[in-house]
């Protein structure tokens, strides 16, 4: 029998920067229905490898590497086509639209004529904070609210496999832990491929419901844990 496809692996992954190699030779798999952490400390190349893996920019910076998605070689292909294959990027930084309003964020994620993997009313309990903000432009919400307001948009879309930078940043404990728990619940209840970067496994949450640890130091990976 072979084995199952994964939604998304990498192989082999170098990525320089100027001549400067940050990644050397990482990788890492994703399967449907388990929620991943890929952790290192400030420095070690998780950005570097979500980037790569989504096509963000960093292809023509001498980089190479084996990028599948659902089995398919995807490493040639152009961000746009990553995403129609169901990849979901949330970067660290300009991950929402400034210059619309919350609202319009959480609907601008939503595929026409798609029902939203997350409704609004389930966003809107599941992260109160956004309500009272729904008018204003996401250009002026704190850091915290722009994080969360990036998750919920994940949340709401038709991505299946999501890739997030960093997600609890600027989080208080309580919020982050929300954070967390939904993503594992959208993995394990909504059989998506959910992989979050972050620096350390500090928070409790990301202890509790981590199916695998993807641990990376200077740009090397040391064996996954979990499972
Ligand atoms: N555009 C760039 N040009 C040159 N070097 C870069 C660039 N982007 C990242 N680097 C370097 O690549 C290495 C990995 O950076 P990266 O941002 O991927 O790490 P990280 O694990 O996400 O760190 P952090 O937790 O601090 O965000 C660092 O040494 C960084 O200085």
């Amino acid at each position: 029998m072979s084995p199952p496809i994964s939604a998304l692996s990498c192989d082999s992954v170098h990525v320089r920067y100027g001549g400067i190699e940050v990644l050397h030779g990482v990788g890492l798999a994703l399967a449907y229905g388990t929620f991943s952490a890929l952790v290192g400390p400030n420095g070690a190349g998780k950005t570097t490898l979500l980037d790569w893996c989504a096509g963000a920019g960093i292809e023509s910076s001498g980089s190479s590497g084996s990028l599948l998605i659902e089995g398919r070689q995807a490493s040639t292909w152009p961000v746009a086509r990553r995403a129609l294959a169901g990849l979901r990027y949330v970067p660290f930084e300009r991950n929402v639209f400034p210059s619309l309003t919350v609202l319009d964020n959480l609907r601008a994620t939503q595929a026409a004529g798609v029902a939203p993997a997350d409704p609004l009313e389930r966003t809107l309990h599941r992260f109160p904070e956004l309500t009272r903000l729904l008018d204003r432009p996401a250009g002026v919400l704190s850091g915290g609210e722009r994080q969360l307001l990036a998750v919920a948009c994940a949340l709401q879309g038709p991505g299946r496999i999501l890739l997030l930078d960093e997600p609890t940043h600027a989080l208080a404990p309580a919020a982050a832990a929300r954070v967390i728990e939904a993503l594992a619940e959208a993995a394990r209840e909504g059989g998506r491929a959910v992989l979050v970067a972050e620096p350390s496994t500090s928070r409790e949450a990301l202890r509790a419901h981590a199916d695998f640890i993807w641990p990376l130091d200077r740009g090397l990976r040391l064996a996954a844990q979990g499972g």
